[in-house]
């Protein structure tokens, strides 16, 4: 098969209607009439605003050992205290209850939650369990050609010209929800931004669907898992927004506040004078730590000063909460360290505890080694100081421990066989 040939467009007619309805029910489109006009007027206007301020950043994501930068430049808004885990980074969505432009997105967010769940109603079958109360928007902010400093990808596979995003399932989203995409652009007549659809698990053509400027297309169901969607880029800059349905299990502030919580209460009994280190608990703290350290902590600052600058009214005040448990974890380990040291051949200090505490801090050097790998990738080059990694959290004399713990990782093994 050529290329030209495995590609079916809604021009060719009934081919297309029937690829469609064979192999990729769940993807829907809603005209824009679907929406009222004064919500198209408003979002436009709260996507400029959010980008005159600055608001849409490349990513810096992480796959394997590679460091990139998105093409398209992004910005997550949602519930309070959600975040979006992809590509080894997290984002943190600016709460949309609040700012004008925000609750306007919040508004659409309200609107597409009740056409999705139409929409999958109507498909029936699975789709109608299909979930799609969405906590989270991603929006893009997509350049043409020539526009970006990023040069874009060109599509391989079936030569389809460059691409905005490239193949790709959305991950981190709760099991079978449905995820959908609004989108406006700024030459609605050129008719000429397309979404590309790929099904993985069926030998049939690829979908390209050209899409009308302010229209909403919807993956419903399993659609997004068993399928790979791509945007082929059009000739004027684009904005889209994904509405998902995020999972919550570990993303929230709430849930690392709770860990946090727990670990903070166990403190007092490790650090109990005359009181027998207990393993299971020197792992509960360190398991804690490690998360909060790498998923959270350091997740923040990896995204620049412009970044925290801009979470000022939510996340800043939260990360120096989480920072502020943290930095009582270290200090605990540094009680933990006093007391191994101090009694090493006494019933207080059992081998397993030397073990654990051992296997804890090697696992936080190897962490703390990759994360300072990362921070020096070639990608950051290319982004303005303001939006490279920043060493936070930051160490002096006073810290409990050392950032660099090789030399207390040393020492542990040191004692350890004195033991
Ligand atoms: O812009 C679009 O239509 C989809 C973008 C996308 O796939 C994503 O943000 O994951
Ligand atoms: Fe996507």
């Amino acid at each position: 098969m050529s290329p030209s040939s495995s590609v079916l467009e809604p021009e060719d007619g009934e081919p297309f209607a029937r690829v469609h309805r064979a192999h990729y029910r769940g993807f829907v489109v809603d005209a824009p009439s679907v929406l009222p006009a004064s919500l198209h007027d408003d979002v436009e206007r709260a996507f400029d605003d959010m980008r005159s301020r600055g608001e849409f950043t490349h990513d810096v994501v992480s796959a394997g050992n590679k460091v990139s930068t998105t093409y398209v430049r992004r910005c997550l808004l949602g519930e309070d205290g959600m975040t979006y885990h992809y590509q080894k980074l997290r984002l943190f969505a600016q709460p949309w209850r609040g700012r004008e432009a925000y609750e306007v997105v919040r508004r659409l967010n309200e609107t597409l939650t009740r056409s999705a769940r139409e929409r999958c109603e109507k498909l029936g079958g699975a789709f109608a369990e299909s979930e799609c109360e969405y906590n989270v928007t991603l929006i893009n902010y997509m350049e043409t050609e020539g526009e970006s400093e990023i040069e874009l990808r060109n599509e391989e596979k079936f030569d389809l010209g460059t691409t905005s995003v490239s193949w790709h399932s959305d991950s981190s989203l709760r099991e079978n929800s449905t995820v959908a995409v609004y989108h406006t652009y700024e030459a609605p007549e050129r008719k000429d931004w397309r979404v590309a659809l790929r099904a993985l698990n069926a030998e049939c053509e690829v979908l390209c669907v050209p899409l009308e400027d302010k229209a909403t297309y919807y993956m419903c169901g399993e659609f997004n898992a068993t399928h790979h969607h791509a945007v082929l880029t059009g000739s004027s800059a684009r904005y889209s927004s994904t509405h998902r349905v995020a999972v919550v299990a570990k993303d929230t502030f709430q849930y690392i506040k709770r860990r946090c919580i727990d670990a903070l209460a166990i403190v007092p009994d490790l650090e109990r004078e005359n009181k027998p280190l207990d393993a299971k608990q020197i792992q509960f703290l360190a398991d804690v730590h490690r998360e909060v350290e790498f998923q959270w902590i350091r997740m923040f600052h990896l995204q620049g000063e412009a970044h925290a600058a801009w979470h000022d009214t939510y996340w800043t005040r939260k990360i120096a909460e989480l920072t502020e448990a943290w930095d009582r974890m270290e200090a605990c380990f540094r009680v933990i360290l006093s007391k191994l040291k101090r009694s090493s051949r006494s019933p207080e200090s059992p081998p397993r505890a030397y073990a654990m505490l051992l296997y804890a801090l090697k696992t936080v050097k190897e962490l703390r080694d990759e994360y300072t790998k990362r921070t020096k990738a070639s990608a950051y080059a290319s982004l303005p100081p303001s939006q490279r990694p920043v060493d936070l959290p930051a160490y002096d004399n006073t810290s409990p421990l050392p950032f660099e713990l090789k030399p207390v990782i040393y020492f542990l093994e040191e004692e350890q066989n004195k033991v």
